[in-house]
């Protein structure tokens, strides 16, 4: 096992597009890993191997891939740029210690990525910068640095100059060394080479070193004393400096190049390396007893007690490959492993160093180490494993509630045997993926976040598993909720197997403000209810909650509270509450004006200004609320807010209104009465 100050666990995150994929591709090929580099066009990248991702150029699942830098293993957790994944930046996000986040220097900062680095400032993830496309026309280093401080909240500190610029850009300047590195045109086993600084940027570069230090300084008091005394500052200082500082969450270390055109890739991994924590130095993991509830934090220890989490499941050739991060203690291949949420021991068959579509069979993976594991049957995304006779819960992965749904049929015969089992697959996959029957059409419907996301899901059905089916249109999923306070009853009394069940439910329900979900609260003496069936009568509300009376959608923003019911000694049991309490809901909701919320979204449109009028009026149609705009290079950025309703099939609408110019993001933003 490699120790433990010798891994990184990082995470790529960028815009799409921004070349996050040609990145990794590139720190494979110079890791030594991958000795053929695919271009992303070209449809044959190592790190995209799932079939829809090379049709689509997109990176959709996070793969982990480890490879080696300075006696350093850096596994690198592959993290999707389009919102409509999410799901797959967030577990990412648990996980890894640090990221990269990668800009093109002509677009600058863009949306997407804004959301992601924001969600890993929540994770409080260190992060360093890639500028890349430095080659291409209107790329602006500066430009992008500016964005950095005002659309991110970061703090950069500009760690190289670009030499060259578009078409000539050549190579980078090392403030640190205050060395300029020129990279030879042609392939990425071109070499570079490392000289003086051209003389006509040599002030500019001391001008930029000398920021460089005053920055690192207001960090470092050490480095502070020096610099106010003049004093020499060795680079090894500085480099120690800089990744306290990084690690710290102070500064972002900035780089630039071109991956396309393989430069300034090496000077990246040096960085990775230098400023981003090893798991010794991410914060200790948090988690909580069981049997207590006491909160415990777990060191990356080896002879710790074992602590692992599972943040993604697999289906490949039809084995489960659950994806683990050990934080503490080992997991061995061949024991067993205990499951804390499931409460139950589960057998390592395997375990798999990954890289990319390739694995490398371990015996033992230690802290730090992000793994394949091939035999947990039962475990699934987000749960705990550990030792049995110490167990502990880490925190559960908040998934996003689905907003969209189709309605799907399969197309023959032999189609419909396969997809219940199908469905099953992808769900264990996705946790944001939601299958339910429609009790009036029989029609099975699929629900998630967004119209690509499920795209996704058909065709991964087709190609993966050869299941066809018709699809319907996409639909709204919307939220139920009331307009005024009301009361119901529920009273059950029957024979159920022989035995007689008693229970008698009073609610009451009062509406919430926006986005509270469902509460609940107990205002009924022991005599009515007896303590031990309170929270038996709380799940046949839930359950009833979540097909409300209107249309059957989920009811939202709504506190029950428990007001009133009966108990007969020996025929009260869980099961007569749980259903008195359900038809006392519907009972309840009835009385209470209940009407339907719709998923409002944010849109943001990046568009050239000669096309803002049409883009703008397209909008409004849409019943789209213009917030700003704003000016940003070449481009105006409009946001809006529009229902999701008025939003399907926007991806064509926008193109065809800006001959192809615009890109937008949408993201879920509230719910609101139709
Ligand atoms: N000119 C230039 N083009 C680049 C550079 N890096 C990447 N590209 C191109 O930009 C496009 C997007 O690159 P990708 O690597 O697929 O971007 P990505 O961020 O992984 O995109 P997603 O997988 O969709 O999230 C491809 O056509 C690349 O060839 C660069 O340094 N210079």
């Amino acid at each position: 096992m490699k120790k433990i100050g010798q891994i990184r666990n990082i995470g790529i995150i960028a815009h799409i597009d921004a070349g996050k994929t040609t990145v990794t591709e590139r720190v494979l090929f110079y890791t030594g890993r991958s000795h053929k580099i695919g271009e992303v066009h070209d449809g044959e990248a190592v790190m995209d191997w799932m079939p829809d991702e090379q049709e689509r150029g997109i990176t959709i699942t996070s793969a982990v891939t480890t490879c080696q830098w300075d006696k350093c293993d850096i596994q690198i957790i592959d993290t999707p740029g389009h919102v409509d994944f999410t799901i797959e930046v967030e577990r990412s996000l648990r996980v890894l210690d640090g990221a990269v986040g990668v800009f093109c220097a002509v677009g600058g900062v863009e949306p997407q990525s804004e959301t992601v680095w924001h969600q890993a400032d929540d994770y409080l993830v260190p992060k360093i910068a890639f500028v890349n496309k430095m080659d291409r026309v209107g790329a602006d280093y500066f430009r992008t640095i500016e964005m950095m401080k005002q659309r991110l909240h970061a703090r950069p500190l500009v760690l190289q100059l670009p030499v060259g610029s578009e078409d000539g850009f050549r190579g980078v300047i090392d403030l640190l060394h205050m060395r300029q590195m020129v990279w030879e045109a042609g392939g990425p086993e071109m070499p570079f080479v490392t000289g003086e600084i051209d003389p006509d940027l040599l002030e500019t570069a001391q001008q930029y070193r000398e920021k460089l230090i005053e920055t690192v300084a207001e960090t470092d008091d050490a480095i502070m004393e020096a610099y106010l005394e003049e004093a020499d500052i060795s680079v090894e200082h500085l480099v120690a400096a800089i990744r306290k500082a990084t690690i710290g969450l102070q500064l972002v270390p900035v780089l630039c190049g071109s991956a396309l055109k393989n430069k300034g890739i090496q000077p990246l991994l040096d960085a990775v390396v230098n400023y981003l924590p090893s798991p010794l130095e991410a914060p200790p993991i948090q988690g909580t007893m069981p049997d207590t509830g006491e909160k415990v934090a777990f060191e990356a220890k080896p002879k710790g007690p074992t602590v692992a989490l599972i943040f993604k499941v697999s289906m490949i050739e039809g084995r489960k490959l659950s994806y683990v991060r050990v934080y503490s203690g080992s997991i061995k291949a061949g024991a067993e492993i205990y499951n804390s949420i499931r409460q139950k021991s589960e057998k390592i068959s395997r375990i798999l160093k990954m890289h990319a579509n390739k694995r490398e069979r371990l015996d033992e993976a230690g802290p730090g180490a992000i793994v394949g594991v091939v035999g947990l049957k039962d475990s699934s995304t987000g749960e705990t494993l550990c030792d049995k006779n110490n167990p502990v819960l880490l925190e559960q992965m908040k998934f996003t509630k689905p907003v969209i749904s189709i309605s799907i049929e399969p197309k023959t015969h032999d189609d419909q045997e396969k997809l219940p089992q199908v469905l099953e697959k992808l769900m264990a996959e996705d946790p944001t993926l939601h299958v339910k029957q429609d009790e009036d059409t029989g029609q099975t419907l699929l629900s998630g976040m967004g119209e690509l996301h499920l795209d996704v899901i058909i065709s991964r059905m087709r190609r993966e598993y050869k299941t066809n089916v018709n699809v319907g249109k996409p639909q709204v999923v919307y939220r139920e909720t009331i307009a005024k306070q009301a009361s119901g009853h529920g009273a059950f009394d029957r024979e159920v197997a022989g035995q007689r069940h008693f229970a008698e439910v009073a609610l009451m329900a009062r509406p919430l403000s926006r986005g509270s979900g469902v509460s609940f609260a107990a205002e009924v003496s022991e005599e009515l209810i007896p303590a031990q069936f309170i929270p038996a009568v709380e799940k046949g509300a839930r359950e009833a909650m979540e097909y409300g009376e209107l249309m059957g959608y989920p009811v939202v923003d709504i506190e029950v509270v428990i007001t009133g019911g009966a108990f007969r000694e020996s025929l009260g049991s869980s099961l007569a509450y749980s259903v008195a309490a359900s038809m006392a809901c519907r009972e309840m909701f009835a009385a209470a004006d209940p009407y339907l919320l719709e998923p409002i979204m944010n849109v943001e449109v990046y568009v050239p200004e000669s096309f803002m009028g049409e883009v703008i009026g397209d909008l409004n149609s849409r019943g789209g609320k213009i917030e700003s705009i704003a000016a940003k290079g070449d481009n105006q950025i409009i946001t809006a807010i529009a229902p999701l309703s008025k939003m399907f099939g926007y991806t064509t609408a926008l193109r065809s209104a800006s001959q192809g110019r615009g890109t937008f993001t949408m993201k879920f933003s509230h719910f609101d009465r139709m």
